[in-house]
Protein backbone atom coordinates (compact mmCIF):
# COMPACT_ATOMS: atom_id res chain seq x y z
CA UNK A 1 0.00 0.00 0.00
CA UNK A 2 2.71 2.33 0.77
CA UNK A 3 4.01 2.27 -2.84
CA UNK A 4 0.79 2.19 -4.59
CA UNK A 5 -0.05 4.77 -6.94
CA UNK A 6 -3.13 7.25 -7.04
CA UNK A 7 -2.47 8.69 -10.46
CA UNK A 8 -5.20 11.81 -11.49
CA UNK A 9 -5.79 13.23 -14.43
CA UNK A 10 -8.00 16.30 -15.50
CA UNK A 11 -9.98 14.18 -17.74
CA UNK A 12 -10.14 10.40 -19.30
CA UNK A 13 -8.76 11.55 -22.58
CA UNK A 14 -5.63 11.75 -20.93
CA UNK A 15 -5.66 7.96 -19.51
CA UNK A 16 -7.19 6.29 -22.00
CA UNK A 17 -4.46 3.88 -22.48
CA UNK A 18 -4.93 2.64 -18.99
CA UNK A 19 -6.59 -0.61 -18.25
CA UNK A 20 -8.25 -1.19 -15.07
CA UNK A 21 -11.66 -1.81 -13.06
CA UNK A 22 -14.20 0.68 -13.63
CA UNK A 23 -16.05 2.51 -10.68
CA UNK A 24 -17.14 5.51 -9.58
CA UNK A 25 -16.04 8.22 -7.19
CA UNK A 26 -18.63 10.72 -6.35
CA UNK A 27 -19.55 10.80 -9.94
CA UNK A 28 -16.17 10.71 -11.21
CA UNK A 29 -14.70 7.90 -13.50
CA UNK A 30 -12.31 5.51 -11.84
CA UNK A 31 -9.98 2.73 -12.55
CA UNK A 32 -8.25 0.30 -10.21
CA UNK A 33 -5.33 -1.71 -11.47
CA UNK A 34 -2.28 -3.92 -9.64
CA UNK A 35 -0.60 -1.13 -7.53
CA UNK A 36 -2.65 1.75 -8.60
CA UNK A 37 -5.82 3.64 -9.08
CA UNK A 38 -6.70 6.47 -11.33
CA UNK A 39 -8.94 9.06 -11.13
CA UNK A 40 -10.73 11.65 -13.57
CA UNK A 41 -10.37 14.99 -11.39
CA UNK A 42 -11.91 17.37 -13.49
CA UNK A 43 -10.17 20.45 -15.44
CA UNK A 44 -9.02 23.43 -12.82
CA UNK A 45 -7.65 23.43 -9.39
CA UNK A 46 -10.90 23.50 -7.31
CA UNK A 47 -11.81 20.14 -9.05
CA UNK A 48 -8.23 18.76 -8.53
CA UNK A 49 -7.97 19.86 -4.98
CA UNK A 50 -11.41 18.55 -4.33
CA UNK A 51 -11.01 15.14 -5.50
CA UNK A 52 -7.88 14.56 -4.27
CA UNK A 53 -8.51 15.42 -0.75
CA UNK A 54 -11.97 13.43 -0.35
CA UNK A 55 -9.88 10.22 -2.34
CA UNK A 56 -7.32 10.80 0.50
CA UNK A 57 -10.05 11.20 3.44
CA UNK A 58 -11.68 7.86 2.78
CA UNK A 59 -8.75 6.06 1.15
CA UNK A 60 -4.75 5.35 2.18
CA UNK A 61 -2.74 6.95 -0.18
CA UNK A 62 1.16 5.57 -0.87
CA UNK A 63 1.57 8.46 -3.63
CA UNK A 64 0.13 10.37 -6.12
CA UNK A 65 0.67 11.48 -9.75
CA UNK A 66 -0.77 14.35 -11.52
CA UNK A 67 -0.53 13.51 -15.44
CA UNK A 68 -2.12 15.50 -18.74
CA UNK A 69 -1.20 17.31 -21.18
CA UNK A 70 0.27 21.13 -20.86
CA UNK A 71 1.25 23.96 -22.74
CA UNK A 72 5.02 25.09 -22.97
CA UNK A 73 6.15 28.42 -23.15
CA UNK A 74 7.98 28.98 -26.25
CA UNK A 75 11.01 30.30 -24.62
CA UNK A 76 11.11 27.07 -22.97
CA UNK A 77 13.01 25.10 -25.38
CA UNK A 78 10.97 21.88 -24.86
CA UNK A 79 9.47 20.33 -28.15
CA UNK A 80 5.77 19.56 -28.56
CA UNK A 81 5.22 15.82 -27.91
CA UNK A 82 7.99 15.93 -25.45
CA UNK A 83 7.14 14.51 -21.37
CA UNK A 84 8.16 16.29 -18.60
CA UNK A 85 8.16 16.17 -14.99
CA UNK A 86 7.39 19.42 -12.30
CA UNK A 87 10.46 20.81 -9.68
CA UNK A 88 7.70 23.45 -8.23
CA UNK A 89 4.14 24.73 -9.72
CA UNK A 90 3.46 28.16 -9.04
CA UNK A 91 -0.34 29.31 -8.37
CA UNK A 92 0.00 32.00 -10.40
CA UNK A 93 -4.08 33.98 -9.74
CA UNK A 94 -3.59 34.29 -6.62
CA UNK A 95 -2.76 37.67 -4.18
CA UNK A 96 -1.54 40.65 -6.46
CA UNK A 97 -0.88 41.64 -9.65
CA UNK A 98 2.73 42.29 -9.03
CA UNK A 99 3.46 40.63 -5.87
CA UNK A 100 1.53 37.67 -5.54
CA UNK A 101 1.11 35.81 -2.18
CA UNK A 102 4.02 37.76 -0.71
CA UNK A 103 2.56 41.75 -1.85
CA UNK A 104 -0.75 40.70 0.20
CA UNK A 105 1.33 39.33 2.97
CA UNK A 106 -0.24 36.42 3.67
CA UNK A 107 1.21 32.69 3.43
CA UNK A 108 -1.51 30.42 1.55
CA UNK A 109 -0.64 27.50 3.37
CA UNK A 110 1.63 26.59 6.35
CA UNK A 111 2.46 23.25 7.52
CA UNK A 112 4.48 21.71 9.45
CA UNK A 113 3.93 23.36 12.81
CA UNK A 114 4.61 20.99 15.45
CA UNK A 115 8.50 21.08 15.27
CA UNK A 116 8.23 24.70 16.28
CA UNK A 117 9.69 25.69 12.51
CA UNK A 118 6.19 25.92 9.93
CA UNK A 119 7.12 25.97 6.28
CA UNK A 120 5.24 29.11 4.89
CA UNK A 121 4.10 28.68 1.09
CA UNK A 122 3.26 31.93 -0.67
CA UNK A 123 2.72 31.34 -4.66
CA UNK A 124 5.13 28.35 -5.10
CA UNK A 125 4.80 24.61 -4.32
CA UNK A 126 7.57 22.10 -4.39
CA UNK A 127 6.51 18.31 -6.02
CA UNK A 128 7.75 15.95 -3.39
CA UNK A 129 11.82 15.94 -4.44
CA UNK A 130 12.65 11.88 -3.60
CA UNK A 131 9.60 11.27 -5.84
CA UNK A 132 10.64 13.42 -8.64
CA UNK A 133 13.94 12.31 -8.59
CA UNK A 134 13.08 8.77 -8.69
CA UNK A 135 10.87 9.44 -11.95
CA UNK A 136 13.62 11.85 -13.28
CA UNK A 137 15.38 8.11 -13.18
CA UNK A 138 13.16 5.91 -14.15
CA UNK A 139 11.93 7.73 -16.79
CA UNK A 140 14.84 9.71 -17.74
CA UNK A 141 12.75 13.00 -18.09
CA UNK A 142 13.59 16.78 -17.70
CA UNK A 143 12.61 18.58 -14.79
CA UNK A 144 10.86 22.35 -14.96
CA UNK A 145 9.10 24.84 -13.32
CA UNK A 146 5.47 24.63 -14.18
CA UNK A 147 2.93 27.11 -13.82
CA UNK A 148 -0.86 27.29 -13.16
CA UNK A 149 -3.90 29.58 -14.02
CA UNK A 150 -7.48 29.76 -14.04
CA UNK A 151 -7.54 31.58 -17.06
CA UNK A 152 -5.48 29.97 -20.61
CA UNK A 153 -2.49 32.00 -22.03
CA UNK A 154 -4.39 33.81 -25.00
CA UNK A 155 -1.84 35.63 -27.23
CA UNK A 156 2.21 35.21 -27.28
CA UNK A 157 2.47 38.26 -25.29
CA UNK A 158 0.61 36.97 -22.81
CA UNK A 159 2.14 33.54 -22.12
CA UNK A 160 5.56 35.20 -22.53
CA UNK A 161 4.73 38.07 -20.01
CA UNK A 162 3.61 35.17 -17.66
CA UNK A 163 6.49 32.69 -17.99
CA UNK A 164 8.92 36.07 -17.47
CA UNK A 165 7.32 37.14 -14.65
CA UNK A 166 6.94 33.58 -12.63
CA UNK A 167 10.10 31.93 -14.86
CA UNK A 168 8.00 29.17 -15.55
CA UNK A 169 8.15 26.79 -19.10
CA UNK A 170 4.74 24.78 -18.69
CA UNK A 171 1.05 26.40 -18.21
CA UNK A 172 -1.20 23.99 -16.96
CA UNK A 173 -5.10 24.32 -14.95
CA UNK A 174 -4.47 22.30 -12.24
CA UNK A 175 -1.07 21.31 -10.69
CA UNK A 176 -0.62 24.21 -8.34
CA UNK A 177 -3.56 23.16 -6.90
CA UNK A 178 -2.30 19.39 -6.59
CA UNK A 179 1.22 20.36 -5.37
CA UNK A 180 -0.63 22.52 -2.42
CA UNK A 181 -2.68 19.40 -1.88
CA UNK A 182 0.22 17.14 -1.50
CA UNK A 183 1.61 19.46 1.15
CA UNK A 184 -0.75 20.11 3.18
CA UNK A 185 -2.42 16.35 3.52
CA UNK A 186 1.53 15.27 3.63
CA UNK A 187 1.36 13.14 0.89
CA UNK A 188 4.19 12.61 -2.08
CA UNK A 189 3.14 14.04 -5.02
CA UNK A 190 4.39 14.45 -8.52
CA UNK A 191 3.47 15.78 -11.93
CA UNK A 192 3.78 14.32 -15.53
CA UNK A 193 2.99 16.80 -18.50
CA UNK A 194 3.39 16.27 -21.86
CA UNK A 195 3.26 19.35 -24.09
CA UNK A 196 0.55 19.25 -26.44
CA UNK A 197 0.77 23.12 -27.72
CA UNK A 198 2.75 26.08 -26.98
CA UNK A 199 1.03 28.30 -24.72
CA UNK A 200 -0.64 31.04 -25.79
CA UNK A 201 -1.31 29.84 -29.44
CA UNK A 202 -5.33 29.02 -29.88
CA UNK A 203 -5.81 27.79 -32.94
CA UNK A 204 -5.93 24.07 -32.15
CA UNK A 205 -4.92 22.95 -35.42
CA UNK A 206 -1.30 23.57 -34.43
CA UNK A 207 -2.04 21.52 -31.29
CA UNK A 208 -0.87 17.92 -30.88
CA UNK A 209 -3.12 16.08 -28.10
CA UNK A 210 -2.70 12.82 -29.45
CA UNK A 211 1.13 12.55 -29.61
CA UNK A 212 1.25 14.00 -26.37
CA UNK A 213 -0.55 11.81 -24.95
CA UNK A 214 1.42 8.93 -26.33
CA UNK A 215 4.33 10.20 -24.59
CA UNK A 216 1.88 9.89 -21.75
CA UNK A 217 1.30 6.56 -22.35
CA UNK A 218 4.81 5.94 -22.43
CA UNK A 219 6.05 7.34 -19.42
CA UNK A 220 2.56 6.06 -17.17
CA UNK A 221 2.49 2.11 -18.31
CA UNK A 222 6.57 2.26 -17.07
CA UNK A 223 5.28 2.90 -13.71
CA UNK A 224 2.32 0.27 -13.48
O1 LIG B 1 -9.44 27.25 -26.14
C1 LIG B 1 -8.35 27.62 -25.73
O2 LIG B 1 -7.85 28.72 -26.02
C2 LIG B 1 -7.56 26.72 -24.86
C3 LIG B 1 -6.27 27.10 -24.49
C4 LIG B 1 -5.52 26.28 -23.66
C5 LIG B 1 -6.04 25.08 -23.22
C6 LIG B 1 -7.32 24.69 -23.62
C7 LIG B 1 -7.90 23.38 -23.22
O3 LIG B 1 -9.01 23.07 -23.49
C8 LIG B 1 -7.05 22.41 -22.51
C9 LIG B 1 -7.23 22.45 -21.04
C10 LIG B 1 -6.58 21.27 -20.34
O4 LIG B 1 -5.28 20.97 -20.87
C11 LIG B 1 -4.25 21.56 -20.09
N1 LIG B 1 -3.61 22.53 -21.01
C12 LIG B 1 -3.16 22.18 -22.23
N2 LIG B 1 -2.56 23.21 -22.81
C13 LIG B 1 -2.65 24.26 -21.98
C14 LIG B 1 -2.20 25.61 -22.06
O5 LIG B 1 -1.60 26.06 -23.05
N3 LIG B 1 -2.48 26.42 -21.01
C15 LIG B 1 -3.13 25.96 -19.92
N4 LIG B 1 -3.56 24.68 -19.80
C16 LIG B 1 -3.31 23.83 -20.82
C17 LIG B 1 -4.93 22.16 -18.87
O6 LIG B 1 -4.25 21.76 -17.72
C18 LIG B 1 -6.36 21.60 -18.90
O7 LIG B 1 -6.46 20.41 -18.15
C19 LIG B 1 -8.09 25.51 -24.42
Amino acid sequence: MANSWLFLSPTRFEAAFLKGRKFDFHGRAGLRGEGWVWLECGIGKANTAMTLAAFAQRRKVGRALLFGIAGAYAESGLQIGEAVLAEREIQADLGIRDGGMKGMGFPTLVVGGSEGSPLHFHNRFPLDKALTAELKATLDLPVRSFLSRDLVSENPTEARELSRKWEADVENMEGAAFAQACLWLGLPGAELRAVSNVAGVRDKAQWRVRQAVEALEAAVLKLT
